[in-house]
């Protein structure tokens, strides 16, 4: 005879709703199972769960209380609070359990998204909550559907946990971190094809239980009992079926599962979370590759343990790769462009895209951040991006993107030029017209890069004046050719001259169409000391602000121009070096200062009208929208005729900035040039 419990809660999780009923079933001694949406279980079992929730007498009884439907369910507790909006973030940084509130220190706030003030104080009454009631750190079997997790060491507390020995306690002041393990990212798709990787996807989802999400249903993934010779082989996946998320391989994490058939699990499970090698203290190339051996099971923490039911099972964390147009629509335009029709050999291109990475920043080490980005063979870039499933389940999409260059965190400023700038400055002696670009982020590397670093790492403005000079003097004896700077600014659609108190410049066309600044200020200099100190002077001139993102943000275009011009004061050569304010999505513009906001539209108008050009040069198409904004105008001497161009796009390999990332490496693709 069977008495059901009234136990009845109601579990939201991203939209969805799951019932679950315990029905406990006198007498018997069978393992927990699903019966539709009954989750059944023995009376032992119910006992033990009601003696780990501190539930007693009467309370035991009923097998409900205000203090299990409090504790059980982290969701649910964040609600109550007001703070739900952050339960995704909570989840993803490993903080899926109530238990674990009571372990959270005010220094994991900000790395848990919490950053306003009432949020803050809300997650702080919260943890005192959960504090006061009694189950801090240990208790993990509080999950919100309460469903029995033998791994019971919170992964986001696991110190250099690879090889799942080295743990420390919860209590600590640790902040939160997650551990990614890259391992599948080190295989080239392309030299070690999957036989079917879309089987493969579909088996790990399913021996590990979870439901199926959007990626399973895709078309080009092979449904149950489909021949697998249908499945397209991975190698040809990129090319053929450019929005897929095609399985890569897996970050493989381990877990004991209570139940042959384990029910769907709608809360974030810890041990999916992404496993970071922090690459941020190691300045390699590449992302170390780690992998973390299976944690015993705790005994006595698993109700099932004891039935003998528990088997233990490799749980992957799938990996998908996302082509490049697969992150945003693009209009349904084909992925590949086609050549285009004036290609050239590497280095004789007229528009080159180079990435730089910088390495993690000693603030961002400290916060726990973790590397997600990886630069491979000098030409890939891949951006590891962490994403979770409609059920809440987490994967890593691997976006990959190819440039002309990519430098990685141990590349010096020399480097970057040498491959950069240093082709412009020989063009530019040789009486061309070239530009050179800074791109990216705030916060990013463009002004290191640029201006170089104080210590004693030169930018690449020195760096450019120095071969300048060393070939003029070489060749000719000066003052054959006269060097002359200009530095000047773009705010807020209007022109500055940095070198002359901010006084105001208008750009206008002459009769040939060419572009004038009346009254820019023009120095001469011969050394590149002279020139550095010309620039220091006008660096300290720029605009700065506080952005979204970044306390200290340029929020100006700079623009250093280096001519040389003959005693006749005819140009022999004239280079841009443009440090460009740094990007920020509409999103991040969260400062109710108008003068703010109006800054990131400008910025945004303009590097959006810089790219139009930048693409339509590209394409060698008749009509180039220079007077789209003030910037372009300014440059458009040195986009025609013979000139080159240079874009470096920098990027931070934090993973809080992976939005960012994605964002600039698809604004510098110069393949979404031909797309759009
Ligand atoms: N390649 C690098 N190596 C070491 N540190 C770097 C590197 N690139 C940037 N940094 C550091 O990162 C921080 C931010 O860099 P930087 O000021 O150049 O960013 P930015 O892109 O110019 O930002 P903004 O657009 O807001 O001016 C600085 O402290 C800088 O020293």
């Amino acid at each position: 005879m069977r008495k059901v419990l009234e136990e009845r809660r109601v579990v939201r999780s991203s939209g969805m709703r799951w019932e679950a009923r315990k029905v406990r079933e006198a007498g018997r001694s069978e393992p927990l199972r699903r019966q539709g949406d009954l989750l059944l279980c023995t009376e032992t079992e119910m006992e033990k769960e009601t003696e780990t929730l501190g539930l007693s007498g009467r309370e035991k009884e009923e097998g409900r209380t205000d203090k299990q439907d409090m504790t059980s369910c982290l969701y649910e507790c964040l609600r109550e609070m007001g703070l739900q909006r952050h339960h995704a973030r909570f989840t993803s940084m490993g903080v899926c359990r109530v238990a674990q509130l009571s372990t959270l220190t005010l220094a994991d706030y900000p790395v848990l998204g919490v950053h306003e003030t009432e949020d803050r104080t809300r997650l702080f009454h919260l943890v005192q909550l959960v504090k006061s009631v009694g189950h801090d750190g240990g208790d993990d079997q509080l999950h919100c559907d309460t469903t029995y997790d033998v791994d019971s060491v919170p992964e986001s507390w696991v110190v250099g946990g690879d090889t799942g020995q080295s743990t420390e306690s919860p209590n600590s002041s640790t902040p939160v971190r997650r551990r990614l393990d890259f391992s599948c990212a080190a295989v080239d798709p392309h030299l070690e094809p999957f036989e079917s990787p879309s089987e493969a996807l579909y088996q790990s989802r399913r021996s590990s239980g979870d439901h199926l999400s959007d990626i399973d249903h895709h078309p080009y993934t092979r449904a149950p009992g489909e021949s697998s010779e249908s499945s397209v082989p991975r190698k040809h996946l990129s090319a053929q079926s450019p929005r897929t998320p095609v399985c890569a391989g897996s970050v493989s994490t381990h877990k004991l599962f209570p139940s042959p058939n384990p029910r769907p699990n709608p809360r974030p499970n810890p041990n999916l979370n992404l496993r970071h090698t922090i690459a941020g203290s190691k300045r390699g190339n590449k992302t170390n590759i780690k992998k973390r051996l299976p944690r015993a099971a705790k005994p006595g923490k698993c109700g099932v343990e004891n039935s003998g039911t528990c088997r233990q099972m490799t749980k992957p964390t799938p990996v998908y790769y996302s082509d490049r147009a697969a992150g945003y629509y693009n209009y349904g335009l084909p992925l590949h462009s086609p050549p285009s029709p004036n290609k050239k050999n590497a280095g004789e291109h007229r528009i080159s895209v180079c990435v730089r990475k910088r390495c993690l920043t000693h603030a961002e080490d400290k916060r726990g951040e973790a590397d997600v980005v990886t630069t491979q063979s000098g030409e890939c870039v891949m951006v590891h991006q962490s994403k979770e499933a409609v059920d809440l389940t987490h994967y890593i999409l691997q976006h990959r993107f190819y440039f002309d260059q990519v430098f990685g965190e141990e590349s010096s400023n020399e480097e970057v030029y040498q491959t950069t700038a240093f082709p412009l400055v020989l063009h530019m002696l040789n009486g061309g017209k070239a530009t050179c670009f800074a791109y990216g982020q705030t916060g990013a590397g463009k002004t290191h890069t640029m201006l170089g670093s104080s210590g004693g790492s030169p930018g690449l403005y020195a760096l450019a004046a120095r071969d300048i000079f060393t070939h003029l003097y070489a060749t000719y004896t000066l003052p054959a050719l006269l060097v002359y700077v200009s530095f000047l600014e773009i705010y807020c659609g209007q022109i500055y001259d940095l070198l002359d108190h901010r006084k105001r410049l208008f750009a206008r066309e002459d009769g040939k169409g060419v572009v004038q600044m009346a009254g820019l200020r023009e120095f001469p200099v011969d050394t590149v000391e002279s020139l550095m100190e010309v620039i220091c002077r006008g660096t300290e001139e720029r605009t700065q602000g506080v952005s979204g993102v970044n306390p200290v943000s340029s929020r100006s275009h700079a623009l250093l121009q280096i001519q040389l011009r003959s005693p006749e004061q005819q140009l022999a050569g004239r280079m841009w070096f443009v440090d460009l304010a740094g990007s920020e999505r509409a999103v991040d513009s969260r400062e109710p200062d108008r003068q703010t906001r109006i800054e990131g539209a400008e910025i945004n108008q303009s590097l959006l009208a810089l790219k139009e050009c930048i693409r339509s040069l590209d394409q060698e198409k008749s009509h180039t929208p220079f007077r789209q904004s003030k910037l372009t105008q300014v440059l458009k001497d040195s986009f025609v005729g013979n000139s080159k161009t240079c874009m470096i796009a920098n990027i931070s390999p934090g993973h809080l900035a992976t939005e960012h990332t994605l964002n600039t490496l698809r604004y510098a693709d110069r393949q979404v040039y031909f797309l759009i």
